[in-house]
């Protein structure tokens, strides 16, 4: 039987009374770049922390590789959560440091790389960085591990267009074929070009799964047009 990289059956979550995700079913496979798409509150988080293994489904089921998302599945996905992980006293090199004793997939050279690509020095202090340069250094931390799967939770939500493209350009240069990435983002436009696919999601709701080829060809409509269709208030 062929294992989905990541799998969704039927999955919810609830925080109290309040429905995040509701009966979500999803499955991916190797090798995609998808835009996990949808507004403010639309549960993108949500659904990212649960394929991280971070919050189980309140029913439903979720699963990395056959096995449920959870502490095993942790080696296998690498998160870049909406907020940084690392801390403030640190400098650009003590965050490499910090992952390479924490993850034993991470890769030292290639984060050496990424750095140069994206403009980072080894000696600025994380402090300092500005809101777009300390997301450039998480989404190297994040995309430098060797992991089947990526989670990008708003990986461009704090930074000007052309810093967006620069960012964009690094995922797709530093980007492991065999492995897939979840990006989330309401920013559809400036990212559109990326995704082989796109989930949207409407209110804790999944709305669409397509291909955007299949996006293109079968409506004649952009992701952005699509996304404007679809969230129309
Ligand atoms: N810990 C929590 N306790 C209670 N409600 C929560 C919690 N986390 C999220 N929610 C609610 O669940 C819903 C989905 O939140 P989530 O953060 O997944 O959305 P999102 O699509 O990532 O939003 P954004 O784009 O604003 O980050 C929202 O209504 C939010 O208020």
């Amino acid at each position: 039987m062929v294992e989905h990289l990541l799998q969704f059956k039927g999955a919810s979550k609830q925080y109290g009374r309040k429905t995040a995700l509701q009966d979500i079913s999803l499955t991916v496979g190797s090798g995609k770049i998808i835009g996990l798409l949808g507004s403010n509150g639309s549960g993108k988080s949500t659904l990212m922390k649960m394929a991280a293994g971070l919050l189980s489904p309140s029913s439903g089921s979720v699963e990395v590789q056959g096995l449920p998302a959870g502490p095993k599945t942790k080696s296998m996905v690498s998160f870049m959560p909406d907020r940084p992980l690392t801390e403030s006293w640190m400098k650009v090199k003590d965050a490499l440091m910090f992952y390479r004793d924490f993850y034993v997939d991470f890769d030292m050279e290639k984060a050496t790389h990424m750095l140069e690509f994206m403009n980072l020095k080894q000696e600025d202090k994380i402090s300092a960085l500005s809101k777009g340069m300390n997301e450039r250094l998480q989404l190297t931390l994040a995309l430098s591990r060797n992991a089947a799967l990526y989670l990008l939770d708003e990986p461009i939500g704090g930074v000007d267009p052309v810093a967006r493209g620069k960012i964009l350009d690094a995922i797709v240069e530093f980007y492991h074929e065999d492995s897939s990435i979840i990006i989330s983002t309401h920013l559809v436009r400036d990212i559109e070009r990326i995704f082989d696919e796109i989930v949207f999601i409407r209110d804790g709701e999944m709305v669409m799964h397509e291909e955007v080829e299949q996006l293109r060809l079968k409506h004649g409509k952009s992701v952005d047009e699509m996304f404007k269709e679809v969230f129309a208030e």
